[in-house]
């Protein structure tokens, strides 16, 4: 799944220079010293060929064709300590290498997830969690490795090339010229293949994404699965999206492994044109075998820099592919938009919410419709109206969870737009249908973080919550993990859980959407007691479709198709005959039934 769709002038934005200034930029710069301190360390260890090419020069004009058998003690010592340098500064290097590699990908893991926290409801709306959780494991993964090889490589052998090709200069520039004489006919098909991997990469990597959504569907959707008998259907689909990765990984492969083989192509052809000029030099006694080894030793190893820088190209452009897809995320924007700092501040105890022709469309879909009404500051009010009405869709409009695209909504007289989103969620608690408990003990599912609460605070809110009353049968009480997503609590439990935190939270407003639908009749009575208490002084709007448990509210609100109809006490709306009549009137009915 793509985040948005690619345009030709935004790609231009994501090119491998832009790309690899903003990593520059962003991730590596905090980390110049090391990153020169690597360098330095490649330099010496990239010397360390070209010096030993040269030493053979003296090996075989000195020591073997010359006979001075006591040179070889110096001559040895020197290609022995060559090769000691050139261990011990590679161990520091990649040492230093695998921190700011590290260093810069978790944070870059870090920020991306910070970021995706500040986007919109929206926007997760329109990207599964499995896609993205791809996008910040997978691509950061992917893109981990590459400056320690970019890096390494460039910076090692790169300056090994240079040495290597300023010994063989300074033997003989003839030869040189021709052993790279050929290196330009590498330059086209190059091109064409970095271009060719960036695109089967990019293929691979929506295949990935593709590929974690399935198995989030999958895990999450275990018992529905199950009993549908649907699991060979989903490992078909599975099947399916493995198949396409596995060809877009072989070809890129066999496309990234092609760049290092045309090296070797050229490479051999300035081997052979240097053997046959060379060689007639060397018959003519223009050069000696001494010069001719050095030269040959120091073009030999040229060969594996060369085919590293090779493949270098390929591999840069397997971590474009994760960079620019990190990159559009990061270039995503919220659409709710905030100020720096609170320009609204409501008075203690006005808490009055206010909507004023409210109107709010899902793409072409309403859901709001010039809805209006306002709920009292310290009374209930209930939302009803049938499924899809929009009751949801307002408490997420007063939370800023969405944006209306008209209308007016306030909280004690100020627009809402006028509050940092953290000063404006702090107003209230919600308790939905939906709870959603970590993977922790049910003490921290209550507390999230909150330090300093009191022994008897905590004790109170479980008495109220009627948490109290289950945990007595939990293995560890209190310290019972909760399982993933909760999964070791029933609903019921986890809607008291619920509960409980937003008696902590102790917020002024209390939205509560379907609070006690998960409870059966004797816990939603003890628990409605509990609600009724929290609610006192504070301003509720309440969702409910049991209408029973929204008999006593100040008010009721009666919503379709998005606007507000009718609104009154019970007995108002009662008296007055139409929807709430009609409801109330059928819900009886099949209670008594
Ligand atoms: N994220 C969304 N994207 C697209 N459409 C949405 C989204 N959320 C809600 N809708 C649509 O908006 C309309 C109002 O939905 P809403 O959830 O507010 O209704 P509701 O009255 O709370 O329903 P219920 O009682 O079933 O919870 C529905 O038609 C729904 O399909």
């Amino acid at each position: 799944m793509t985040v948005t769709p690619k345009t030709s002038t935004d790609t231009q934005a994501y090119t491998s220079r832009r790309l690899f200034s903003r990593l520059w930029r962003d991730y590596l710069v905090k980390h110049k010293y090391w990153l020169v301190l690597a360098l330095f360390l490649m330099i010496v260890e990239g010397s360390t060929l070209a010096l030993l090419a040269k030493m053979l020069e003296p090996l075989f004009d000195v020591v073997f064709i010359g006979g001075d058998a006591d040179a070889v003690w110096w001559i040895g010592g020197i290609i022995f300590g060559l090769f000691a340098v050139r261990g011990s500064t590679d161990l520091i290097k990649k040492t230093v290498l695998a921190r700011v590699s590290q260093k810069s990908s978790t944070e870059m893991q870090t920020e991306l997830l910070r970021h995706l926290l500040s986007l919109d409801s929206g926007f997760f709306h329109k990207n599964s969690p499995g896609a993205l959780m791809e996008r910040v494991q997978g691509d950061t993964l992917a893109v981990q490795g590459v400056w320690a090889v970019v890096i390494s490589g460039i910076g090692r052998d790169f300056f090994s090339l240079a040495w290597l090709f300023a010994v063989a200069l300074s033997i003989d520039w003839l030869w040189t010229l021709v052993a790279v004489i050929s290196v330009p006919l590498l330059i086209l098909p190059v091109g064409i293949l970095q271009r060719y991997i960036r695109r089967k990469t990019q293929h691979m990597r929506e295949q990935a994404s593709l590929r974690s959504t399935r198995l989030d569907e999958v895990f999450h959707g275990i018992n529905p699965i199950k009993l549908n008998q649907m699991e060979s259907y989903q490992m078909e689909r599975f099947e399916r999206i493995v198949d396409r990765i596995v060809l877009a990984a072989v070809k890129t492969e066999a496309s990234r492994a092609m760049i290092p083989s045309l090296v070797d192509i050229v490479t051999g052809l300035g081997f052979f044109c240097v053997l046959v000029i060379g060689g007639a030099d060397i018959i003519s006694g223009e050069k000696s075998v001494g010069q001719f080894m050095s030269f040959f030793t120091a073009m030999s190893l040229t060969f594996q820099p060369l085919r590293r820088l090779g493949g270098i190209a390929g591999t840069w452009q397997v971590a474009a592919t994760s960079l620019e897809r990190l990159y559009r995320l990061f270039d995503e924007k919220p659409s709710i938009l905030q100020p720096t700092h609170s320009t609204a501040e409501i008075r203690p105890g006005n808490t009055e919410l206010r909507l004023e022709d409210v109107h709010l469309s899902y793409g072409d879909l309403p859901a709001l419709n010039g809805a209006s009404f306002i709920a009292e500051a310290g009374k209930t009010t209930a939302l009803i109206g049938a499924s899809g009405a929009g009751k949801s869709t307002i408490f997420n409009v007063l939370t800023r969870l969405v944006e209306p695209q008209s209308g007016q909504v306030t909280l004690g007289g100020q627009a809402i737009s006028g509050f940092t989103l953290d000063d404006l969620r702090a107003h209230f608690s919600v308790v939905s249908q939906e709870t959603l408990l970590f993977d922790e003990t049910i003490r921290e599912n209550i507390l999230l973080g909150q330090q300093n609460v009191p022994e008897d605070t905590l004790k109170t809110a479980l008495d109220a919550a009627h948490v109290s009353d289950f945990l007595s049968n939990l293995p560890e009480g209190l310290e019972t993990h909760a399982g993933p997503r909760g999964s070791n609590l029933s609903g019921g439990q986890r809607q008291r859980v619920a509960i409980a935190r937003a008696l902590l939270r102790d917020a002024p407003v209390l939205l509560l959407d379907e609070a006690t639908s998960a409870l059966d009749a004797q816990s939603e009575a003890a628990v409605q007691e509990a609600l009724d208490r929290l609610s006192k002084g504070r301003t509720t709007l309440v969702i409910a479709h049991r209408l029973s448990t929204i008999q006593s509210a100040d008010k009721i609100v009666v919503m379709d198709s998005g606007r507000v109809v009718d609104e009154g006490t019970h007995n108002e709306l009662l008296g007055r005959g139409g929807i709430y009549a009609d409801l109330y009137a059928l819900q009886v009915k099949s209670e008594t039934n």
